[in-house]
């Protein structure tokens, strides 16, 4: 369970009087996430909307607080251009964050649906459909924001995290080094551009029947490839327990979908053996690195990096036959 920070009923009801929200009914600590602290908070509603169920995330490590206007600005821009993410509600001054006890809190519409374990193929489909149309509206975004974890700094967590701590975890795992390095060297430099996601897991999508209704956690968003953000999606959807049993049936469907609105350029769909490698070493250092870094006490279930050694030996074996 991701809560880092408990927060008292009389400090919740303080923050929530700052909305024009109605008062506090009820907030519960959600189980799902590892970076932030999230609450379900419920009200009594007000304002035009009248929504009386939201999300108050609280910002914990990994989040530059500088970077927090780059996020929520994002949001509201392709919430605002009919793309199903969940806007910022704004408190009582207009601002879009808040701070609290010395960290920022923000509360964020809350959207329906489900994540689901075992994606269809429909499911996928329109995964990679919502996807490009994010890409495409993202690129009228005036924010960029550098991607601070791309293949050079992987290869540099993994070097910091040291052989003997990998080996600690999986003797398989300290051959991430070298591997990371020879990915972050043949990394290509010129691909297109928009603000991406970049963390696009099963647990960041809502969905409704075969529907996305939701694209969340756009906390790691930044400026960088969108085939690189195609890679990552594929890397989190297309495989089941232990990053084993690849879904070819799941990556076709979410590259047609994503074709059906963005075709991929010559060039793009060269470099997917290779971005694929990267984002499976992307997920591979932040999980080491969070395994042996996690705070004592936290309410958090660690990731295995392991799952995503099994992708990067898939995606170094397959080549171009993981996205026929
Ligand atoms: N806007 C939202 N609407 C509905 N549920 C949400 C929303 N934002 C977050 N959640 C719920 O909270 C969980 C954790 O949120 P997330 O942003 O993924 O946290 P973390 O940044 O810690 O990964 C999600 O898996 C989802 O269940
Ligand atoms: N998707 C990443 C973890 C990032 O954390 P999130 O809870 O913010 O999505 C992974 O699976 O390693």
């Amino acid at each position: 369970m991701a809560v880092y920070t408990q927060l008292s009923a009389g400090t919740l009801g303080d923050l929530v009087a700052q909305y024009d929200v109605g008062q506090l009914v009820s907030a519960k600590g959600i189980a799902e996430g590892v970076s932030n602290s999230n609450w379900l908070i419920e009200t009594t509603g007000a304002g035009a909307a009248g929504d009386t169920r939201f999300i108050l995330t609280m910002y914990e490590r990994r989040i530059d607080r500088g970077d927090l206007p780059f996020f929520l600005d994002l949001l509201d821009f392709l919430s605002a251009r009919g793309l199903p993410v969940p806007r910022t509600i704004h408190d009582r001054t207009g601002a879009s964050f808040r701070l609290l006890d010395g960290k920022a809190v923000a509360l964020i519409e809350f959207l329906p649906g489900v994540s689901v374990d075992s994606p269809t193929a429909e499911q996928a489909h329109d995964l990679g459909a919502v996807l490009a149309r994010m890409h495409l509206a993202a690129q009228g975004f005036s924010g960029t924001r550098r991607n601070d974890l791309g293949p050079a700094t992987s290869s540099r967590v993994l070097a910091e995290c040291g052989a003997d701590a990998l080996a600690a975890i999986d003797p398989a795992l300290p051959r991430a080094i070298r591997l990371a390095r020879e990915v972050a060297e043949r990394w290509p430099a010129d691909l297109p551009q928009s603000v991406i996601h970049s963390d696009l897991f099963p647990d960041n999508v809502l969905m409704l029947g075969s529907a996305v209704a939701g694209l969340i956690d756009f906390y790691f968003a930044c400026t960088d490839a969108m085939a690189y953000d195609l890679a990552v999606t594929h890397a989190a959807w297309c495989f089941g327990e232990g990053g084993k049993d690849f879904r070819h049936d799941i990556g076709h469907a979410l590259i047609v979908g994503y074709e059906s609105v963005r075709p991929l350029l010559g060039p793009e769909r060269a470099a997917l053996p290779l971005l694929a490698q990267g984002a499976a070493l992307r997920f591979v250092s932040s999980r080491a690195f969070d395994w042996i870094d996690t705070p004592a006490g936290a309410m958090v279930t660690r990731k295995d990096p392991m799952d995503f050694m099994a992708r990067l030996e898939f995606y170094r074996e397959a080549g171009d036959r993981a996205f026929a």
